[in-house]
Protein backbone atom coordinates (compact mmCIF):
# COMPACT_ATOMS: atom_id res chain seq x y z
CA UNK A 1 0.00 0.00 0.00
CA UNK A 2 1.50 3.42 -1.14
CA UNK A 3 -0.08 6.09 0.80
CA UNK A 4 0.06 10.14 -0.94
CA UNK A 5 -0.16 10.03 -4.56
CA UNK A 6 1.92 12.88 -5.25
CA UNK A 7 5.44 13.27 -7.48
CA UNK A 8 6.65 10.14 -4.51
CA UNK A 9 3.59 8.12 -4.32
CA UNK A 10 3.44 7.95 -8.48
CA UNK A 11 7.31 6.96 -8.84
CA UNK A 12 7.29 4.19 -5.65
CA UNK A 13 4.09 2.70 -7.43
CA UNK A 14 5.37 3.02 -10.79
CA UNK A 15 8.55 0.89 -9.42
CA UNK A 16 6.59 -1.75 -7.79
CA UNK A 17 4.10 -2.31 -10.56
CA UNK A 18 6.56 -2.93 -12.74
CA UNK A 19 8.25 -5.67 -10.68
CA UNK A 20 4.93 -7.18 -10.47
CA UNK A 21 4.17 -6.07 -7.16
CA UNK A 22 0.23 -5.09 -6.62
CA UNK A 23 -0.18 -1.69 -5.13
CA UNK A 24 -2.98 0.00 -3.25
CA UNK A 25 -3.05 3.59 -4.41
CA UNK A 26 -4.53 6.01 -1.62
CA UNK A 27 -4.69 9.55 -1.82
CA UNK A 28 -7.62 11.95 0.33
CA UNK A 29 -6.98 14.92 -2.27
CA UNK A 30 -9.86 15.45 -4.79
CA UNK A 31 -8.80 14.88 -8.05
CA UNK A 32 -5.42 13.44 -7.12
CA UNK A 33 -5.41 9.86 -8.17
CA UNK A 34 -6.45 10.29 -12.17
CA UNK A 35 -3.77 12.59 -12.61
CA UNK A 36 -1.55 9.83 -10.75
CA UNK A 37 -2.60 6.71 -12.97
CA UNK A 38 -1.59 9.16 -15.78
CA UNK A 39 1.54 9.55 -14.33
CA UNK A 40 2.04 5.77 -13.54
CA UNK A 41 1.28 4.69 -17.03
CA UNK A 42 3.33 7.63 -19.19
CA UNK A 43 6.01 6.50 -16.07
CA UNK A 44 5.75 2.65 -16.83
CA UNK A 45 6.32 3.42 -20.95
CA UNK A 46 9.18 5.55 -20.52
CA UNK A 47 11.15 3.47 -18.15
CA UNK A 48 10.68 0.54 -19.98
CA UNK A 49 11.55 1.92 -23.20
CA UNK A 50 15.00 3.29 -21.71
CA UNK A 51 15.59 -0.25 -20.12
CA UNK A 52 15.28 0.81 -16.47
CA UNK A 53 12.52 -1.33 -15.74
CA UNK A 54 12.40 -5.49 -16.67
CA UNK A 55 10.39 -6.23 -19.64
CA UNK A 56 10.07 -9.78 -18.77
CA UNK A 57 7.11 -9.08 -15.50
CA UNK A 58 3.89 -8.94 -15.61
CA UNK A 59 2.78 -5.23 -14.33
CA UNK A 60 1.03 -5.41 -11.08
CA UNK A 61 -2.65 -4.47 -10.51
CA UNK A 62 -3.37 -1.20 -9.15
CA UNK A 63 -5.96 -0.59 -7.07
CA UNK A 64 -6.86 3.41 -6.37
CA UNK A 65 -8.39 4.68 -2.71
CA UNK A 66 -9.43 7.69 -1.69
CA UNK A 67 -10.01 7.22 2.16
CA UNK A 68 -8.38 4.41 4.26
CA UNK A 69 -11.86 3.39 5.67
CA UNK A 70 -11.84 2.39 1.78
CA UNK A 71 -9.34 -0.39 2.36
CA UNK A 72 -9.67 -4.04 2.33
CA UNK A 73 -7.77 -4.49 5.55
CA UNK A 74 -8.50 -7.75 5.59
CA UNK A 75 -6.53 -8.75 2.22
CA UNK A 76 -3.76 -6.96 4.30
CA UNK A 77 -1.33 -5.10 2.61
CA UNK A 78 2.24 -7.02 2.82
CA UNK A 79 3.46 -3.13 3.42
CA UNK A 80 2.72 0.02 4.09
CA UNK A 81 5.11 3.10 2.32
CA UNK A 82 3.76 6.57 3.35
CA UNK A 83 4.62 9.04 0.94
CA UNK A 84 2.48 11.87 2.30
CA UNK A 85 3.25 15.09 2.41
CA UNK A 86 6.09 16.79 4.71
CA UNK A 87 4.00 17.66 7.64
CA UNK A 88 5.51 15.79 11.04
CA UNK A 89 2.04 16.16 12.81
CA UNK A 90 0.26 15.01 9.64
CA UNK A 91 1.88 11.82 8.81
CA UNK A 92 2.07 10.72 12.63
CA UNK A 93 -2.01 11.16 12.30
CA UNK A 94 -2.05 9.13 9.75
CA UNK A 95 0.28 5.91 10.97
CA UNK A 96 -1.73 6.23 13.80
CA UNK A 97 -4.92 5.64 11.85
CA UNK A 98 -3.16 2.72 9.74
CA UNK A 99 -1.17 1.10 11.87
CA UNK A 100 -4.26 -1.01 13.86
CA UNK A 101 -5.64 -1.35 10.92
CA UNK A 102 -2.59 -3.76 9.29
CA UNK A 103 -1.60 -7.74 10.81
CA UNK A 104 0.98 -6.78 13.79
CA UNK A 105 4.55 -7.26 12.39
CA UNK A 106 3.98 -5.63 8.13
CA UNK A 107 6.19 -2.87 7.62
CA UNK A 108 5.28 0.83 8.75
CA UNK A 109 7.32 2.68 5.98
CA UNK A 110 7.70 5.76 5.73
CA UNK A 111 9.30 7.96 3.45
CA UNK A 112 9.90 11.38 5.07
CA UNK A 113 12.88 13.55 3.71
CA UNK A 114 13.99 14.71 6.97
CA UNK A 115 11.59 14.26 9.91
CA UNK A 116 13.49 11.79 12.53
CA UNK A 117 11.82 8.16 12.58
CA UNK A 118 12.00 7.97 15.99
CA UNK A 119 9.81 10.55 15.94
CA UNK A 120 6.94 9.24 14.12
CA UNK A 121 7.60 6.36 16.01
CA UNK A 122 5.59 8.01 19.28
CA UNK A 123 2.49 8.06 17.37
CA UNK A 124 1.98 4.44 16.93
CA UNK A 125 1.14 1.18 19.30
CA UNK A 126 4.11 -0.90 17.32
CA UNK A 127 7.12 1.50 17.00
CA UNK A 128 9.52 -2.04 16.16
CA UNK A 129 7.44 -2.10 12.89
CA UNK A 130 8.21 1.33 11.63
CA UNK A 131 11.09 2.16 9.91
CA UNK A 132 11.85 4.64 7.17
CA UNK A 133 13.09 4.48 3.19
CA UNK A 134 14.11 7.26 1.06
CA UNK A 135 12.78 7.12 -2.19
CA UNK A 136 14.55 9.50 -4.67
CA UNK A 137 13.10 10.98 -7.28
CA UNK A 138 12.49 9.25 -10.08
CA UNK A 139 11.90 5.76 -7.89
CA UNK A 140 11.92 4.03 -10.91
CA UNK A 141 15.34 5.60 -12.25
CA UNK A 142 17.51 5.85 -9.45
CA UNK A 143 18.79 2.32 -8.14
CA UNK A 144 19.77 3.18 -4.44
CA UNK A 145 17.34 3.52 -1.55
CA UNK A 146 18.66 5.07 2.19
CA UNK A 147 16.77 2.97 4.58
CA UNK A 148 17.09 4.38 7.92
CA UNK A 149 16.48 2.25 11.37
CA UNK A 150 15.21 3.90 14.03
CA UNK A 151 16.49 3.07 17.04
CA UNK A 152 13.08 1.23 17.86
CA UNK A 153 13.15 -0.34 14.89
CA UNK A 154 12.87 -4.02 14.86
CA UNK A 155 14.84 -6.49 12.93
CA UNK A 156 11.67 -8.53 11.20
CA UNK A 157 10.55 -4.93 9.60
CA UNK A 158 14.06 -4.31 9.16
CA UNK A 159 14.69 -7.63 6.97
CA UNK A 160 10.57 -7.66 5.58
CA UNK A 161 11.85 -4.34 4.20
CA UNK A 162 14.96 -4.81 2.70
CA UNK A 163 12.89 -8.39 1.15
CA UNK A 164 10.75 -6.18 -0.35
CA UNK A 165 13.44 -3.87 -1.65
CA UNK A 166 15.54 -6.66 -3.55
CA UNK A 167 12.51 -7.37 -5.17
CA UNK A 168 12.22 -4.29 -6.37
CA UNK A 169 16.01 -4.51 -7.58
CA UNK A 170 17.00 -1.36 -5.63
CA UNK A 171 20.53 -1.29 -3.48
CA UNK A 172 20.28 -0.69 -0.16
CA UNK A 173 21.87 1.57 2.36
CA UNK A 174 20.92 1.08 6.19
CA UNK A 175 21.89 4.51 8.07
CA UNK A 176 20.50 5.29 11.59
CA UNK A 177 18.25 8.16 12.75
CA UNK A 178 18.08 11.62 12.27
CA UNK A 179 17.05 14.69 11.20
CA UNK A 180 17.62 14.77 7.04
CA UNK A 181 19.75 11.33 7.59
CA UNK A 182 22.47 11.60 5.14
CA UNK A 183 20.95 12.66 1.92
CA UNK A 184 18.62 15.46 2.87
CA UNK A 185 20.84 16.53 5.50
CA UNK A 186 23.87 17.16 2.81
CA UNK A 187 21.79 17.92 -0.07
CA UNK A 188 19.36 20.38 0.95
CA UNK A 189 21.24 22.87 2.86
CA UNK A 190 23.54 22.43 -0.49
CA UNK A 191 20.64 23.45 -2.65
CA UNK A 192 19.14 26.44 -0.16
CA UNK A 193 23.17 28.26 -0.80
CA UNK A 194 22.58 27.71 -4.44
CA UNK A 195 19.33 29.39 -4.19
CA UNK A 196 21.00 32.45 -2.31
CA UNK A 197 24.06 32.53 -4.35
CA UNK A 198 21.50 32.97 -7.17
CA UNK A 199 19.26 35.66 -4.72
CA UNK A 200 22.87 37.17 -3.79
CA UNK A 201 23.47 37.91 -7.69
CA UNK A 202 26.81 36.28 -7.63
CA UNK A 203 25.15 34.11 -10.48
CA UNK A 204 22.12 33.41 -12.52
CA UNK A 205 20.25 29.91 -12.13
CA UNK A 206 21.74 28.28 -15.06
CA UNK A 207 25.52 29.81 -14.79
CA UNK A 208 25.45 28.09 -11.07
CA UNK A 209 23.64 24.31 -12.15
CA UNK A 210 26.78 24.85 -15.07
CA UNK A 211 29.45 25.08 -12.69
CA UNK A 212 27.98 22.46 -10.54
CA UNK A 213 27.46 20.22 -13.38
CA UNK A 214 30.81 21.13 -15.27
CA UNK A 215 32.94 21.14 -12.55
CA UNK A 216 31.78 18.90 -9.76
CA UNK A 217 30.13 16.33 -11.51
CA UNK A 218 26.80 16.92 -10.26
CA UNK A 219 24.06 15.32 -12.60
CA UNK A 220 21.76 17.77 -13.38
CA UNK A 221 23.09 20.66 -11.10
CA UNK A 222 21.25 21.69 -7.70
CA UNK A 223 18.02 24.34 -9.01
CA UNK A 224 17.31 22.17 -11.40
CA UNK A 225 17.13 19.45 -8.85
CA UNK A 226 15.19 21.52 -6.70
CA UNK A 227 12.32 21.69 -9.53
CA UNK A 228 12.72 18.02 -9.76
CA UNK A 229 11.46 17.62 -5.90
CA UNK A 230 9.05 20.10 -5.73
CA UNK A 231 9.95 23.69 -4.17
CA UNK A 232 7.48 23.19 -1.39
CA UNK A 233 8.51 19.78 -0.41
CA UNK A 234 12.26 20.96 0.04
CA UNK A 235 11.09 24.42 2.22
CA UNK A 236 9.06 21.58 4.12
CA UNK A 237 12.24 19.53 4.77
CA UNK A 238 14.57 22.31 5.16
CA UNK A 239 12.14 24.20 7.93
CA UNK A 240 11.89 20.10 9.40
CA UNK A 241 16.00 20.31 9.69
CA UNK A 242 15.97 24.46 10.37
CA UNK A 243 14.12 23.69 13.24
CA UNK A 244 15.62 20.58 14.58
CA UNK A 245 19.35 21.14 14.14
CA UNK A 246 19.39 25.04 14.66
CA UNK A 247 21.93 25.35 11.67
CA UNK A 248 21.17 28.78 10.15
CA UNK A 249 22.52 26.75 6.55
CA UNK A 250 18.73 25.08 6.77
CA UNK A 251 16.35 27.96 7.15
CA UNK A 252 15.37 28.46 3.51
CA UNK A 253 16.24 31.61 1.67
CA UNK A 254 13.95 34.00 0.78
CA UNK A 255 14.29 33.14 -3.41
CA UNK A 256 12.57 29.52 -2.38
CA UNK A 257 10.30 31.04 0.12
CA UNK A 258 8.84 33.54 -2.53
CA UNK A 259 8.99 30.53 -4.92
CA UNK A 260 6.23 28.33 -3.11
CA UNK A 261 4.20 31.70 -2.14
CA UNK A 262 4.08 32.07 -6.10
CA UNK A 263 2.48 28.65 -6.82
CA UNK A 264 5.99 28.21 -8.76
CA UNK A 265 7.26 24.61 -6.98
CA UNK A 266 9.19 23.16 -10.05
CA UNK A 267 9.05 20.40 -12.55
CA UNK A 268 5.34 19.28 -11.20
CA UNK A 269 3.96 23.08 -11.36
CA UNK A 270 5.64 23.66 -14.79
CA UNK A 271 7.36 26.46 -13.30
CA UNK A 272 10.32 26.88 -10.54
CA UNK A 273 13.76 28.03 -12.03
CA UNK A 274 13.21 26.59 -14.55
CA UNK A 275 10.28 26.42 -17.23
CA UNK A 276 8.53 23.25 -18.42
CA UNK A 277 6.38 22.88 -21.36
CA UNK A 278 4.09 20.24 -19.11
CA UNK A 279 3.62 20.16 -15.42
CA UNK A 280 4.62 16.34 -14.51
N1 LIG B 1 9.85 15.03 -4.00
C1 LIG B 1 10.99 14.40 -3.76
O1 LIG B 1 11.94 14.45 -4.54
C2 LIG B 1 11.13 13.57 -2.50
C3 LIG B 1 12.24 12.71 -2.37
C4 LIG B 1 12.34 11.90 -1.25
C5 LIG B 1 11.37 11.96 -0.26
N2 LIG B 1 10.31 12.81 -0.40
C6 LIG B 1 9.28 12.80 0.66
O2 LIG B 1 8.18 11.99 0.20
C7 LIG B 1 6.96 12.51 0.75
C8 LIG B 1 6.02 12.89 -0.35
O3 LIG B 1 6.61 13.93 -1.13
P1 LIG B 1 6.03 14.35 -2.56
O4 LIG B 1 7.10 15.14 -3.20
O5 LIG B 1 5.45 13.18 -3.22
O6 LIG B 1 4.85 15.34 -2.09
P2 LIG B 1 3.60 15.81 -2.95
O7 LIG B 1 3.19 17.09 -2.38
O8 LIG B 1 3.90 15.72 -4.41
O9 LIG B 1 2.48 14.68 -2.63
C9 LIG B 1 1.96 14.46 -1.37
C10 LIG B 1 0.59 13.78 -1.57
O10 LIG B 1 0.09 13.35 -0.28
C11 LIG B 1 -1.32 13.47 -0.33
N3 LIG B 1 -1.86 13.45 1.03
C12 LIG B 1 -1.82 14.42 1.97
N4 LIG B 1 -2.44 14.00 3.09
C13 LIG B 1 -2.88 12.72 2.85
C14 LIG B 1 -3.56 11.74 3.61
N5 LIG B 1 -3.95 12.02 4.86
N6 LIG B 1 -3.82 10.54 3.07
C15 LIG B 1 -3.45 10.27 1.78
N7 LIG B 1 -2.79 11.16 0.99
C16 LIG B 1 -2.51 12.37 1.54
C17 LIG B 1 -1.53 14.80 -1.06
O11 LIG B 1 -2.85 14.89 -1.56
C18 LIG B 1 -0.47 14.72 -2.16
O12 LIG B 1 -1.02 14.14 -3.34
C19 LIG B 1 7.36 13.70 1.64
O13 LIG B 1 7.54 13.26 2.95
C20 LIG B 1 8.68 14.13 1.02
O14 LIG B 1 9.47 14.86 1.92
C21 LIG B 1 10.17 13.61 -1.50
Amino acid sequence: MVLGAGVMGVGITTLALAHGVPVTLVDTAEGVLPVARGRIREGLRMAQMMGALPKDVTTGELTEVTAPAEVDWAAGPAAVIEAITEDAELKAKVLAEVAPAVTPGTPLISNTSSIPIDELAGAIGRPEDLLGTHFMNPSYLIPTVELIRGPRTGEAALSATRELLDRLRRKVIVVNDAPGFVTSRVLHPMINDAARVVEEGTASVEDVDALMRGCLGHPTGPLRTADLIGIDNLVDSLWVLYRRTGDEGCRPCELLLSKVRDGHHGRKSGRGFYTYERAM
